[in-house]
């Protein structure tokens, strides 16, 4: 199975971003990808909340997802859109971090939202407060398609390792983590977790990533990756925008899990 990962310098504008979006995914299928994944927050890479409010919409009228269900039905493609800035009843006005899993019909297959908040002070000049703009998940979600069984989780999310055991442990073979990691963590973690959620749980780890400067003030580490169930990095995208393809075998993924059969080697102990 061939997948492409579409790395983007999303900016605030959604309706600015979508051309771009569209031109990427429509490149990767076009080179024989069945599954094109595309970054968190693939519509807008903002931080203010009241320009958020003021552009962000909810699902039904979203034009990114609309206009991605079009060209996963008009191009016969898995679409995984990493995730979208969306507007929820929620009665404290706070955004859904949500990835959507689109089917080759243009339906859509699965929704995810973002579980843990990128609440950090790297440095003084360095902070994010990502649960003050949305609302956590609640929920973990393995999709069932015809091309593999599919965990999805979304950039922070990679630091909880058993989100992905479990995630695992339901059957899933390849795990997605779209992506704005930061530039600091970026360069200090990002192939490090990657590779261990892979080795740990026999997935593939597939995880398309925002890159460069959002504006002035916003930036992201880029190097969208994919990870084999052994750990290897099979790709890595660099740090412009554009399109990674990468042939995926899934009976690599048995084939870790003999090797290692961690996940079948879990035991009840005490303490601490
Ligand atoms: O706010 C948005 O526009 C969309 N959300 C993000 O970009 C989120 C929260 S700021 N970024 C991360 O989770 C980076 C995690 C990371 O860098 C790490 O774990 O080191």
């Amino acid at each position: 199975m061939r997948a492409g990962l579409v790395q983007l310098t999303s900016g605030t504008d959604p309706a600015e971003n979508l051309p771009t979006t569209v031109a990427h995914v429509r490149e990767a299928a076009a080179r024989g990808a069945e599954l094109v994944l595309t970054p968190e927050v693939t519509n807008i890479v903002s931080s203010d909340r009241a320009h958020q409010a003021r552009v962000l919409t909810s699902e039904a009228e979203d034009i990114t997802l609309a206009a991605l269900r079009d060209e996963a039905r008009a191009l016969g493609i898995w679409l995984l859109i990493g995730s979208l800035a969306l507007k929820t009843d929620d009665p404290d006005g706070r955004f859904a971090n949500r990835s959507l899993l689109i089917s080759p019909g243009g339906e859509i297959a699965a929704r995810y939202n973002k579980i843990h908040m990128f609440d950090v002070e790297i440095s003084p000049s360095e902070r994010y407060r990502e649960s003050a703009g949305y609302r956590p998940g609640t929920r973990a979600v393995v999709a069932d398609t015809p091309l593999a069984r599919i965990g999805l989780t979304i950039c922070y999310d990679l630091r909880f390792p058993h989100l992905y055991r479990r995630l695992a442990q339901a059957g899933a073979q390849i795990l997605t983590v779209p992506s704005a990691f930061s530039p600091v963590t970026g360069a200090a973690h990002w192939e490090s977790l990657l590779r261990a959620r892979a080795i740990e749980t026999g997935c593939f780890v597939l995880a398309p990533a925002q890159t460069g400067a959002h504006g002035p003030k916003r930036a992201t580490h880029g190097h969208s990756l994919a990870v084999s169930p052994w750990g290897e990095v099979l790709a890595d995208g660099g740090t412009d925008p554009g399109v990674t393809l990468v042939d995926l075998d899934l009976a690599q993924v048995e084939h870790a899990r003999q090797r290692i059969p961690s996940l079948d080697h879990e035991r009840e102990f005490e303490g601490p």
